[in-house]
């Protein structure tokens, strides 16, 4: 990880998340998330700008997405975080059953990805940290870096390396201002 300037309460950590939307009013989706995560325990210290990036992934032919990163502090355990994140997706309708037309990669009003969380790497059965893609998808690393340009992998790896790797084509537009954060934090 690297620096930031928020003060941490204490027992908390640094963590960052990723949200996305493609479905519905993509930005509310995306500012509805931001606002119901303190309730579970995850106070939001910064958000990046908000970008309209290309579909990427098995589903190319879905809508466009609108994606941004956030800055959190936490006391929370990382299923525990896992578990805030999905709790705060179903809040806003989004269902995790095929019946109801989930499909891997598929369109979502709203997704909540932990991407990092502190300097320690964790694996489970049902969370991975980091993220697996987090240095393979520019969606989520242009937001990311925004908020700390320093951000590095728990081996080392700089993910402004990972990004400047990356080929130009998936396309990453800056769509409008940070979300608000302002109440949360
Ligand atoms: N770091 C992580 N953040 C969020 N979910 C994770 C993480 N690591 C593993 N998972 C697991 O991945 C599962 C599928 O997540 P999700 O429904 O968001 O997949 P997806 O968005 O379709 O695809 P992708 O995982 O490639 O983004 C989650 O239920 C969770 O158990
Ligand atoms: N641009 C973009 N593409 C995606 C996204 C996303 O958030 N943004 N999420 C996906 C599901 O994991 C699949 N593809």
């Amino acid at each position: 990880m690297s620096g930031h300037d928020e003060p941490l309460l204490p027992g908390e950590q640094v963590g960052y998340l990723g949200l996305g939307s493609n479905v519905g009013e993509r930005r509310t989706q995306l500012q509805l998330a931001v606002d119901a995560l303190p309730a579970h325990g995850v106070r939001v210290l910064r958000s990046s700008a908000v970008y309209d990036t290309d579909p990427v992934g098995e589903i190319l032919d879905q809508p466009s997405f609108l994606n941004a990163c956030l800055r959190i502090a936490t006391a929370l355990e990382p299923e525990q975080l896992l578990a805030a994140c999905k709790a705060v997706e179903r809040e806003q309708g989004r269902s995790l059953d095929p019946a109801d037309g989930y499909v891997r990669h598929g369109p979502r009003p709203i997704d909540v990805d932990l991407l990092l969380l502190g300097e320690r790497p964790y694996a489970s059965e049902r969370l991975t940290l980091p993220h697996a893609q987090v240095g393979e998808r520019r969606f989520v690393l242009v937001p990311l870096l925004e908020l700390d340009l320093a951000l590095t992998l728990p081996d080392g790896t700089r993910l402004a390396d990972r990004l400047a790797a990356l080929p130009l084509d998936e396309g990453v537009r800056r769509a409008g201002d940070p979300l608000d954060v302002a109440a949360t934090a």
